[in-house]
């Protein structure tokens, strides 16, 4: 059973096609990166597998659950993390998930066990108690993050997650993601920045609607850098 199945998924806004015919799979924990330019289509694509849209063509599988047929199933096993940040400033670390868990009929004892272990991933138990307004970006990052584990999700989406953060912040990051995976979590992490994406991650890129590299990021870059595989095939080589 995949984490994350995608088949033959196409997706149009009118007269303009975002997503043509796209497919991949992310294992369970595994750890696939979504490199793709500026309208690529990686928007869209986070769009259908939220539900936000819906595609008349194509198949998403998440955990095994068909999102047409038993969304209710797919999207419990969902976790995501917007590009955007939606923590409310004015609630500590804890107030924000415990509201967050509250939404998925998560209370009480459970909350709290639930909370504490999921700040314990993300190294953030010694800030539970600050307002996150006063959390640096970083830190604010690893609390969605916790937050999009509380309902013990099998797949978890990230949307461009590092965007304005510093080298060490992200860094930080890409490595307890990676160490999500190693607890079994499939994580699909979209980005554009290839400095993102190790050798030994799977990578699909994505380039004007459709799927143009799917493999190793090491195998796709070859002997050049990943960076200056992907801008050849994305023809933006200057
Ligand atoms: N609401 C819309 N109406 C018409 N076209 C759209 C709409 N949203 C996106 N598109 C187009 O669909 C294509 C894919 O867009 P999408 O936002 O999914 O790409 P992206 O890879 O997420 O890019 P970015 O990183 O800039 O958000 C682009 O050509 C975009 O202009």
């Amino acid at each position: 059973m995949s984490g994350l199945r995608v088949e033959g998924l196409s997706f149009s806004y009118g007269d303009k096609q975002a997503l043509d015919g796209v497919g991949f799979t992310v294992d369970p924990g595994s750890f696939c990166a979504l490199l793709g330019p500026n309208g690529a289509g990686k928007s869209t694509l986070f769009a259908l597998l939220t539900r936000l849209l819906t595609a008349r063509d194509g198949l998403i599988e998440i955990a095994g659950h068909r999102l047409d047929k038993s969304p209710r199933a797919a999207l419990a096993r969902l976790g995501i993390v917007f590009q955007q940040s939606t923590l409310d400033l004015d609630l500590t670390v804890r107030q924000n998930l415990k509201y967050f868990a509250a939404l998925h009929g998560i209370a009480g004892r459970d909350a709290a066990r639930r909370i504490d272990a999921a700040l314990e991933r993300l190294d953030m138990a010694p800030r539970a108690d600050e307002r996150a307004r006063t959390l640096n970006g970083g830190h604010r990052r690893r609390t969605e993050i916790a937050r999009a584990l509380l309902h013990d999700p099998k797949v978890l989406l990230l949307d461009e997650a590092t965007v304005g953060l510093d080298a060490a912040a992200r860094a930080s990051i890409t490595g307890h993601v990676h160490a999500l995976c190693d607890e079994g979590i499939s994580v699909l992490w979209a980005t554009h920045l290839t400095d993102e994406v190790r050798s030994a991650d799977r990578l699909v890129m994505l380039h004007r609607a459709r799927v143009i590299a799917d493999g190793t990021a090491g195998d796709i870059a070859g002997d050049v850098p990943l960076q200056q595989r992907f801008l050849d095939m994305t023809g933006q080589a200057a």
